[in-house]
């Protein structure tokens, strides 16, 4: 194995911290053809697709990779904007707010975004870190359920890239932060001010993405989380247990995923005669395919001509200022211990100078 060069060392160097902030990922263009390369990789990852490689990779670039990725694509277009996928556009404003919130803090950190899949690689970003010279490196998911399938990944992606690099930077990982005050709180806020401006509904249907039936039964928290999240947030908004409903989206083939789903419930809710929801996907930090059109779209559609008469989507949390708050406190508890504190530039010039002196340079 050949291991990558490193950044050059200086003697006396202090210890830098960098922060990589890591999400899905997405295509970079609504057509077929962007559409296939994503969903390849995606749907390759054998935590993500849990069948045998010599089974499943037949039918992913037989049936599927035929037939899936100009479905896909016709979706993607219609929640695409000129700033391109609102997954990757939200993920890089999050990264921009989280550095000014830390930096407001007083924490020097170097802030990067990250894709599990597609580009900024989980590598790109760490090569990144690596030449601001980081030396201590905080990996943030925004994912807080934890799932094989996705935080997992996330720690897959790293590993990958530590087995190339000489000199590895001490890690940390945020595995979850499903019943973080500061997150289930900014999750609150976001309701509050929906319903001040539009009312609140008779119900408040809380969708997660779902994942296959049986990685609850082999020890996957996910299912747990959401359900903690989801009681959480029922008790800050002082709501009762039947005023409140989880559900999962978004199954993909045909095994038994998570339960209830999300589409047939509402179906059912319709029927019972509920005139009115109100949709939030907690575990969506940024609105994205599975929310804007599966939820706000495919499922109002559904609600709607069931009988219902009045669907609420609630965006997710985005770029709202509790919510990078939220984030800045989760990175802070993560870091303890390891030295952020911004010096001021000349203290840091004197620093180095001091240094360079001890070597006998001068600069
Ligand atoms: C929030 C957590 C997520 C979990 C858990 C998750 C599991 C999971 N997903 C698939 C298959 C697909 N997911 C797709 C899109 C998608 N999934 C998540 C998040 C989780 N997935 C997000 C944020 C998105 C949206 C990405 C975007 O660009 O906006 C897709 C692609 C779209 C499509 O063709 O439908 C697939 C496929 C599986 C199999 C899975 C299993 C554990
Ligand atoms: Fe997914
Ligand atoms: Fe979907």
């Amino acid at each position: 194995m050949t291991l990558r060069p490193e950044p050059p060392h200086r003697h006396g160097e202090d210890e830098r911290v960098g922060l990589l902030l890591v999400n899905l990922g997405t295509p970079t263009e609504p057509t077929p053809a962007a559409l296939r390369r994503y969903l390849a990789e995606f749907l390759s990852d054998p935590r993500v697709v849990e069948i045998p490689r010599i089974l499943w990779l037949p039918i992913l670039y037989g049936i599927v990779l035929s037939a899936r990725p100009a479905k896909s694509a016709a979706k993607y277009a219609t929640i695409w904007t000129p700033e391109g996928s609102p997954l990757a556009v939200w993920s890089d404003r999050q990264a921009v707010g989280l550095s000014q919130a830390l930096q407001a803090r007083g924490h020097r950190v170097q802030v990067r975004v990250a894709m599990r899949y597609g580009e900024p690689s989980v590598a790109r970003g760490l090569d990144a870190l690596r030449a601001e010279g980081a030396t201590r490196v905080l990996v943030l998911p925004l994912y807080p359920q934890y799932a094989g399938a996705t935080t997992g990944s996330v720690a897959d992606a790293v590993m990958k890239w530590t087995a190339g690099a000489r000199r590895i930077p001490e890690f940390r990982f945020v595995n979850e932060y499903h019943d973080d005050a500061g997150y289930v709180g900014a999750l609150a806020e976001r309701v509050r001010t929906h319903w001040r401006e539009h009312g609140q509904g008779e119900k408040l249907l809380l969708s997660f993405h779902g994942v296959p039936h049986r990685t609850l039964l082999l020890g996957d928290p996910y299912c747990c989380q959401c359900h903690k999240t989801a009681r959480l947030l029922r008790e800050r908004l002082e709501l009762t247990p039947e005023q409140v409903v989880v559900t999962f989206q978004s199954r993909f083939g045909n095994a038994k995923w998570l339960e209830p789903y999300t589409e047939p419930t509402l179906r059912q809710l319709a029927a019972d005669g509920v005139r009115r929801v109100d949709v939030m996907c907690p575990g969506f930090v940024s609105d994205c395919l599975e929310t804007l059109e599966e939820i706000n779209e495919e499922a109002r559609h559904t609600f709607l001509a069931c009988g219902g008469e009045r669907f609420e989507y609630i965006p997710c949390l985005n770029d709202q200022g509790a919510w990078i708050e939220a984030l800045a406190s989760i990175a802070e508890r993560h870091m303890a211990g390891w030295e952020t504190r911004a010096l001021p530039d000349a203290q840091e010039t004197a620093q180095r100078r001091q240094r360079a002196a001890a070597l006998g340079a001068t600069i």
